[in-house]
């Protein structure tokens, strides 16, 4: 095992985040490498590798570039294709940070030789008892904690968060005052980096390209996609669908029907190519069953009620008791009920502002 020492590797996109992120690491008196990750360009672009490289050289530290395009686009891009194809819903930033990003940057230190990981992440870390969480960022517009729950003790312990205190408008001003111009003046990234806001086009786009691709027991996929139909709770036809991995759960706008009610969208069935749709009180939920899960301290949290879910990064935060079923799922009692829950995507927990795991979400009822 790596011992402790002054070394920090720093995960640099080119953003605004990081750049700042490798200027405090180095004013903290680290010696700072920085690695970009070619994780995936839009429109071949490699501007964020050029502004990564010549922001290095300007402050003087070394920077490595890891080609991670393979391993992305199977691991992250046709995942996402994939839930989608089965009627769930992705949550590729989550898959992206806590399966490869930070573990390729704990690999690639381990392989360097030193001890910290470092990235531009907007949250903090604790360590409490001789146990690393995760905590809120200063700045909660940009807390990234929802992220980051499938983080374990390995990582946990080796991470150093530069960001975490200060806020993106204190960033800003930060790399200006250094005269860092374009690094003060960059816009922020939204979203998922591989797919546009509308999921849909990048989804049409895909299969178009790759829609041989399978499902172990369907179809070819391309040929999933068709005109489908919109039906009530009771299996009464409401309207045409353009193919139901366009449609999420709890959805409402971008239906394309105009009935006198709000309808949302209830439940999907791939295999009937069928959308349901229903009142927003039909979607209520007040248990949820959670795979893939991570618990950073179990103690902290199986058996209390006052443990807060979170199932969007911004939506608002809802109380439950956490207990572990016998086929070893996690599942989650609400306590007050929740919309729009879908299968595929991420609940996380904390308690007393720590972040203390999460999982994927399998069902709910
Ligand atoms: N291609 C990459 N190579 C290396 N590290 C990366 C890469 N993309 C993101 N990271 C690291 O992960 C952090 C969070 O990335 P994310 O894209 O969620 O945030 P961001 O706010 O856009 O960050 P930034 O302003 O640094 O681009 C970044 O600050 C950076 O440290």
């Amino acid at each position: 095992m790596i011992e402790e020492n002054r070394r920090v590797l720093l995960g640099m996109s080119g953003g605004t985040d990081s750049s700042v992120a490798a200027m405090r690491l180095l004013e903290g008196g680290y010696e700072v490498t920085g690695i970009t990750f070619r994780f995936y360009e839009l429109n071949d672009s490699t501007e964020y590798l050029e502004d990564a490289r010549s922001l290095a050289e300007r402050l003087g530290i070394r920077h490595i570039t890891y080609d991670a395009r393979d391993v992305f686009r199977k691991q992250i891009i046709e995942y996402f294709v994939q839930e989608y194809m089965e009627g769930r819903t992705p949550v590729p930033c989550t898959l992206c940070n806590n399966c490869l990003k930070w573990p390729l940057l704990a690999k690639v230190a381990d392989e360097m030789g030193i001890f910290y990981i470092a990235t531009g992440h907007y949250v903090q870390k604790v360590e409490l008892e001789g146990t690393y969480y995760i905590t809120h960022a200063a700045d909660p517009d940009k807390d990234q904690s929802f992220f980051l729950w499938g983080l374990k003790q390995d990582i946990l312990r080796r991470i150093l968060l530069p960001m975490g205190n200060i806020t993106k408008v204190e960033a800003r001003v930060w790399a200006a005052e250094r005269g860092f111009q374009k690094v003060a003046t960059k816009k922020d990234s939204i979203g998922v980096c591989f797919c546009p806001m509308d999921y849909r086009s990048f989804l049409k786009e895909w299969l178009a390209r790759n829609g041989q691709l399978r499902s172990e027991n369907v179809s070819c996929w391309s040929e999933m996609v068709r005109r489908g139909r919109f039906v009530d709770e009771k299996g009464n036809f409401i309207g045409w669908h353009e193919g139901y991995p366009f449609y999420t759960i709890g959805q409402r706008r971008g239906l394309g029907i105009h009935l006198n009610r709000p309808v949302f969208v209830k439940e999907i069935y791939p295999e009937k190519n069928e959308v349901v749709l229903s009142s927003l009180s039909a979607l209520e939920k007040t248990e949820m069953q959670l795979k893939d899960w991570n618990l950073v301290n179990p103690q902290k949290i199986l058996g209390y009620n006052d443990v807060i879910v979170k199932i969007r990064y911004r939506k608002q935060e809802n109380h439950c008791t956490v207990t572990v079923t016998p086929d070893n799922l996690l599942h989650i009692q609400l306590h007050e009920p929740l919309t729009a829950i879908a299968a595929g995507q991420a609940a996380a927990f904390y308690r007393d502002g720590l972040l203390l795991g999460g999982g994927i979400i399998v069902n709910a009822r």
